[in-house]
């Protein structure tokens, strides 16, 4: 389905665009296979660009036929954006979403055809991420499985029947890991309130959060199981737990949190 005649064009190679596109050159995907349209990428991708020989331009090229059209602007300018992209689509073109909000029926209108709605997360740079994806009638089988295995580069795919789970999943793992990098700069400031120098506070509290990270992906066991034997009864951790835990601890936080971010996606879809 992408090859150098119908190539994957990537729209947008910013954060969340660069990110996968970093993983599947990463992971040896034929450069010659994708062309990126982004009139400013970041500095860092355009050396990346440069250097894996992949053709970038400030807009959409004539005479090339998307295999995979992949949209990763903002959700804010698709309006401005697809229709300069229309010239891309073929009767065989999968348009790829990975903006947050924006429905099947959005781009089923302003492009037609085969359209897969995603939320993946910035750890797919790093073959870690995760993605929620829902696809319509219109994507094949045989679609729906080379973009799982492009998907699958950066991390597992959860492939959903219900649309209206995109908004949650963007509130848990589509947004989730800026809440576990603020959770590494509230437990630093805490320790600097503890009498640490900022610095080391620093230092404690990523390598905890990376290392608990590493351990919970290599380990078989559950997140809760994990906590148990950090918890020695009466110990320092049930004392922090007997906070975080409590009736007005971290979960009514979250709770709150998580329902902002979902809101938010469907208010993005309009
Ligand atoms: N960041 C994340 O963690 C996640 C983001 N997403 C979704 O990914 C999408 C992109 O977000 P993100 O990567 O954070 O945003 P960025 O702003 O980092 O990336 C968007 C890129 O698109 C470029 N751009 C602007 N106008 C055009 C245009 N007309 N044609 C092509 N490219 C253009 C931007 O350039 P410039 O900067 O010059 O405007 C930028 O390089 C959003 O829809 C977001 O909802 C989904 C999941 C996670
Ligand atoms: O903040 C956002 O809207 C995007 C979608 C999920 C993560 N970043």
């Amino acid at each position: 389905m992408i090859s150098p005649g119908t190539p994957l064009v990537l729209v947008g190679a910013g954060n969340m665009g660069g990110a996968m596109l970093s993983g599947w050159l990463d992971a040896g995907t034929d450069p010659a296979a994708i062309v990126v349209i982004d009139p400013k990428p970041p500095e860092a991708m355009v050396e990346r660009l440069a250097n894996a020989g992949v053709r970038c331009e400030a807009s959409a090229p004539q005479g090339v036929t998307a295999g995979i059209l992949m949209l990763a602007v903002k959700p804010q300018i698709m309006d401005a954006v697809l229709p300069g992209l229309k010239g891309l689509v073929g009767p065989d073109t999968v348009s790829l979403s990975v903006a947050a909000g924006k429905t099947i029926s959005y781009f089923e209108e302003r492009l037609g055809g085969a359209v897969v709605r995603t939320i993946p997360n910035t750890p797919a740079m790093v073959g870690r991420g995760i993605t929620g994806a829902v696809a319509n009638a219109a994507v094949s089988a045989e679609a729906k499985a080379e973009i799982d295995r492009l998907l699958s580069v950066c991390g597992p795919v959860e492939w959903v029947e219900d649309e209206a789970m995109i908004d949650a999943i963007t509130a848990v793992s589509g947004s989730g890991p800026a809440y576990v990098f603020y959770l590494v700069e509230c437990m630093a400031e805490a320790g600097r309130k503890c009498g640490l120098p900022a610095d080391l506070a620093m230092r404690l509290a990523r390598e905890t959060v990376t290392g608990a990270g590493e351990l919970m992906h290599r380990s078989p066991s559950e997140a809760e199981t994990l906590r148990q034997n950090v918890t020695s009864p009466n110990g320092t951790t049930a004392a922090a737990l007997s906070v975080l835990m409590a009736e007005d601890g971290i979960q009514p936080v979250f709770d709150k949190a998580l329902k902002a971010a979902a809101d938010r996606s469907r208010e993005l879809a309009s």
